[in-house]
C-alpha cells in the first residue's frame, strides 16, 4: 500500500486538477486517480465540445440569414464531419493541457488510471493498487440521468455524450428535456439541419427561469422551426433504431429518427464504495458536505458535481480556490457565500446571475423589475440581433442588484458586468452614472435600468 501520499485526489475534473496541481506545487505529495479521460466532463463531454459545435451550427445560421443583411452565400451546406474534427481537435487540446500541466507537477504528483473504490476509511483501491493518504478530496462528477420513463430500457437513445460524437445527422431529434443540454443542443441539432422536437413535462423551456425569459427563447426557437411539445409529461417511449415515438401524457404522440435524453445529471458515487469511507450520501447519491466541503468522515472532501449545488465549470472551479486556501489554512470564503452566474449557449444566450423574480416573492424580498427588450437597444438593431430581454430586480431599500437576466447576443458576457457590481455590492446607480460607449450591447442595461422611475432622467 502506498502511504506516502498527503492528499489522493479522485477524478481529473474542474476542480481536482488544479486542486491536484497547486497542492504538489505547495509542497504535498499527491496521488490523482482518473478512470477515464483526463479533463473530466467539461472537456471531453460538456462545455468544450458543445460549445465548439455550437459556433458551427451558428456559423451556419449566420449564413442562411446573411439575406437580412443583404449578402448573399448562397446553399449553405453543413459538413457534420468537418464539425466534429474540428470539435475533437479542440478537446484533444485541451485534454492534452491538462496532461501537461499535471505530469509538470511530478514527481511530487502521481497520476494513477483506474477507477478508484473505496475500501476502508480515507483507503481506495485502483487496478489492484491500494492508495491511502490524510486528505482525500472526491472530484468524480456525474454523468447523465436516464427519466424513469416506461419503455427506456427497450428503445435505443442518445445522452448529450452520444449526441456529441455523432457522424450522420439524424432525420428528426426527439429531445426528452428542455433544461441546459436540451436547449444547448436542440438549437445545434436544427441549425445543422435536423428536424427537432423537445419534450418537457414543465410549461417552459429552463423551467427555473422567469417566464419572460423562457418565453423568449421558445419564440426564436419556434421560429427557426424547432417544436416545443411543454407541459406534458413523457409516458412511454416506444419504436426502434431509425423510428422513436414518445407518448406525452393527454394522448399526444411525438415520432422522430433519435431520441435524446436530457433529463438532468447523477453523481458518479454509486460505484465508489462510500460506506466503507464513512462518506454519507444524500437520497440522490450526492456527497453530502458542509461549507468547507468537509464530509461525514474526517479528512474526505468533495467537491464539484459530486457534492450537490450547482452543476457548473465554474463552481466547480471555484470549488478548487477556496478549498485550496481552507486546506492550507488561510481561507476566508465558504461555498455558501458567494455568486453563481449561469449561461445558456443557445442563441440568444441567458444568462442569469441573483434572484429571479419568482425566487424574490418566494421569499418575501421586496423589488424593483426593470425590464427593456433587447430590440431597444440600437446596437442589437443595427447587427440584427434584436431577440431577447434584459431583468435587472433591483431592491428598493439601497438600490442594490439583487438579481438579473440577460437574454440576448452575448447575454452571457454581459451578465458578469450585473454580477461584478453585486460582488461589489454596488448601487445600480453606477450603471446610471457611468458614461458608456455608443452603440454597445452594454447600453442596455443602462437603459433597462433607468427605466425605474428612481433612475428615469427628469424634465
Ligand atoms: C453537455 C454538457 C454541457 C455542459 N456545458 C457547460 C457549460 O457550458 N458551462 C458550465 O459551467 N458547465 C457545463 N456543463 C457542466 C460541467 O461540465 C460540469 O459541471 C463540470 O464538468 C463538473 O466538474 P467536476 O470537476 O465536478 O466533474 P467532472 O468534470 O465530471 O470530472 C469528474 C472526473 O472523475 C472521474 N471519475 C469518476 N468516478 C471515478 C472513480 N471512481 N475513480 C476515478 N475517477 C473517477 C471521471 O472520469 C471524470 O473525469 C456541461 C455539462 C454537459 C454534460
Ligand atoms: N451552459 C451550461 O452551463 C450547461 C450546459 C449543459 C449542462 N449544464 C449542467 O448540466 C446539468 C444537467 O443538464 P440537463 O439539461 O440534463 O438537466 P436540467 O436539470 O437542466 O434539465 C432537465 C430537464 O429535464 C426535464 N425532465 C425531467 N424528467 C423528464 C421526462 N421524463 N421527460 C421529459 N423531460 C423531463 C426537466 O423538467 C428539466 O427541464 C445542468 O443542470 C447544468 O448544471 C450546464
Amino acid at each position: 500500500m502506498a502511504t506516502d501520499l498527503d492528499v489522493l485526489v479522485l477524478g481529473s475534473g474542474q476542480a481536482g486538477v488544479p486542486l491536484a496541481a497547486r497542492l504538489a506545487a505547495a509542497g504535498r505529495r499527491v496521488a490523482l486517480v482518473e478512470r477515464g479521460d483526463l479533463g473530466g466532463t467539461c472537456v471531453n463531454a460538456g462545455c468544450t465540445p458543445t460549445k465548439t459545435l455550437i459556433a458551427s451550427a451558428r456559423a451556419a445560421h449566420v449564413a442562411r440569414t446573411a439575406g437580412r443583411l443583404g449578402i448573399r452565400a448562397g446553399e449553405v451546406q453543413v459538413d457534420l464531419g468537418a464539425a466534429m474534427d474540428r470539435k475533437d481537435a479542440v478537446v484533444a487540446r485541451w485534454r492534452e493541457g491538462v496532461r501537461q500541466r499535471l505530469e509538470a507537477a511530478a514527481p511530487r504528483l502521481r497520476l494513477v488510471h483506474g477507477p478508484a473504490r473505496f475500501v476502508a476509511p480515507r483507503e481506495v483501491e485502483v487496478a489492484g493498487e491500494r492508495l491511502a493518504a490524510p486528505v482525500v478530496i472526491v472530484n468524480v462528477g456525474a454523468r447523465p440521468a436516464v427519466a424513469p420513463v416506461p419503455g427506456l430500457d427497450r428503445v435505443p437513445f442518445l445522452t448529450s455524450t452520444g449526441a456529441l460524437a455523432l457522424r450522420a445527422l439524424p432525420a428528426h431529434l426527439v429531445v426528452l428535456g428542455g433544461g441546459y443540454v436540451g436547449c444547448e443542443l436542440a438549437q445545434l441539432f436544427r441549425r445543422f439541419g435536423a428536424g427537432v422536437t423537445v419534450i418537457d413535462p414543465s410549461p417552459h423551456l429552463l423551467a427555473r427561469e422567469d417566464e419572460a425569459v423562457s418565453a423568449a427563447l421558445e419564440e426564436v426557437f419556434r421560429r427557426e422551426g424547432i417544436r416545443l411539445a411543454l407541459g406534458a409529461a413523457a409516458e412511454a417511449v416506444e419504436g426502434g433504431a431509425g423510428a422513436v415515438r414518445v407518448r406525452l401524457a393527454g394522448g399526444a404522440v411525438e415520432e422522430g429518427s433519435h431520441l435524446l435524453v436530457a433529463t438532468g445529471r447523477r453523481p458518479n458515487t454509486d460505484d465508489l464504495g462510500c460506506d466503507a469511507a464513512g462518506v454519507a450520501l444524500d437520497r440522490r447519491g450526492f456527497v453530502e458536505v458542509d461549507a468547507r466541503y468537509c464530509t461525514s468522515a474526517e479528512g474526505v472532501y468533495a467537491v464539484g458535481d459530486a457534492a450537490g449545488g450547482p452543476q457548473f465549470t465554474h463552481s466547480a472551479w471555484d470549488d478548487h480556490r477556496i478549498l485550496f486556501d481552507l486546506l492550507l489554512g488561510r481561507g476566508r470564503r465558504t461555498r455558501d457565500d458567494r455568486l453563481v452566474p449561469h449561461v445558456v449557449f443557445t442563441d440568444p444566450q441567458v444568462g442569469v446571475v441573483g434572484l429571479t423574480e419568482r425566487e424574490a416573492r418566494a421569499r418575501g424580498v421586496p423589488f424593483e423589475l426593470a425590464t427593456l427588450p433587447y430590440s431597444a437597444v440600437a446596437r442589437a438593431v443595427e447587427v440584427d440581433e434584436p431577440d431577447g430581454v434584459v431583468r435587472v430586480l433591483v431592491d428598493p431599500r439601497d438600490e442594490r442588484i439583487l438579481g438579473a437576466a440577460v437574454v440576448g447576443a452575448e447575454g452571457g458576457e454581459l451578465v458578469h458586468v450585473l454580477a461584478a457590481l453585486m460582488q461589489a455590492g454596488a448601487s445600480a446607480r453606477a450603471l446610471v452614472d457611468m458614461e458608456m460607449a455608443h452603440p454597445t450591447f452594454c447600453e442596455g442595461l443602462q437603459s433597462a435600468v433607468m427605466t425605474l422611475e428612481r433612475f428615469a432622467l427628469r424634465p
